[in-house]
């Protein structure tokens, strides 16, 4: 998996070398570009910004250092099965599914916008040629698509076969189907007792039955207290 980030702040994605992702990297799995917008400017100073057409407040992100950026990436011919993946507060919510659907992608170019956002025909352009998604991280204002991007990715990659070392781990996740949909159980380990606190009996039985029991209702008793969106059956 190949994995391109446009941005103003190319120095933001220098964390994915650290840990999983890092091992991914060094193991060949995946193969990580990230690249200054900049590059595809040509004035004295390396302008990507410029006022709203129809006014309103700040600045929008020019086409020009875009389309620039995806030739010399993409290339001009259309590829649907390159992901062009834009964070934007107005994306459609970024979920499990989206990662999975993506974690088996050949190549993700993320687009990360700054300012009040990218112009609109970038996406239309993307659109024509490769598979955009246009995805938010949550329901609240980040300064720009590279902290969404790392997110996205982490949850992505994480799910390509050979990056984790433990991949059963996966199906008991909170969100993966195998969990349901609900969300994790409580989760301890040694010692039995801390500062008056004990691990719950049943998880110190050694009866399987008795503790995959136990993890089911907490786990429902979780979602209902706070994710009753996720039952499906209430
Ligand atoms: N993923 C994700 C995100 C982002 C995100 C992602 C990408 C960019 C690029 C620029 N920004 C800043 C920005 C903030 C707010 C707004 C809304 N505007 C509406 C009209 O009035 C002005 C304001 C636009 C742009 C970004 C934010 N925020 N939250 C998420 N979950």
């Amino acid at each position: 998996m190949r994995l391109d980030y446009l941005t103003i702040f190319p120095e933001f994605f220098d964390v994915l070398g650290i840990s999983l992702l890092g091992k991914a990297v060094d193991n060949g799995i995946v193969d990580i570009h990230a690249h200054d917008l900049r590059t595809w400017t040509h004035d004295r100073h390396r302008t990507v910004d410029d006022t709203p057409c129809g006014g309103g407040a700040g600045m929008v992100m020019k086409p020009d250092p875009w389309g620039e950026a995806f030739d010399d990436l993409l290339g001009a011919d259309p590829d649907p099965s390159v992901h062009v993946v834009i964070p934007t507060p107005s994306g459609t919510p970024f979920r499990q599914d989206d990662a999975a659907q993506l974690s088996h992608a050949d190549r993700i170019v993320f687009c990360c916008g700054r300012y009040e956002g990218i112009d609109h025909r970038v996406i239309d352009y993307a659109s024509e040629h490769w598979s955009v998604h246009e995805l938010s991280l949550g329901d609240y204002v980040l300064n720009g698509g590279e902290v969404a991007a790392l997110a996205m990715t982490e949850a992505i990659v994480r799910l390509v076969p050979g990056v984790l070392g433990n991949p059963e781990s996966l199906s008991e996740e909170s969100y993966s189907q195998d969990q349901e949909g609900l969300l994790e159980y409580p989760v301890y380990t040694r010692p039995a007792s801390w500062r008056g606190w004990d691990v719950p009996e049943v998880l110190m039985s050694g009866h399987h039955g008795h503790i995959a029991q136990w993890r089911r209702e907490q786990s429902r008793e979780l979602t209902r207290r706070r994710r009753p969106d996720l039952l499906t059956d209430e």
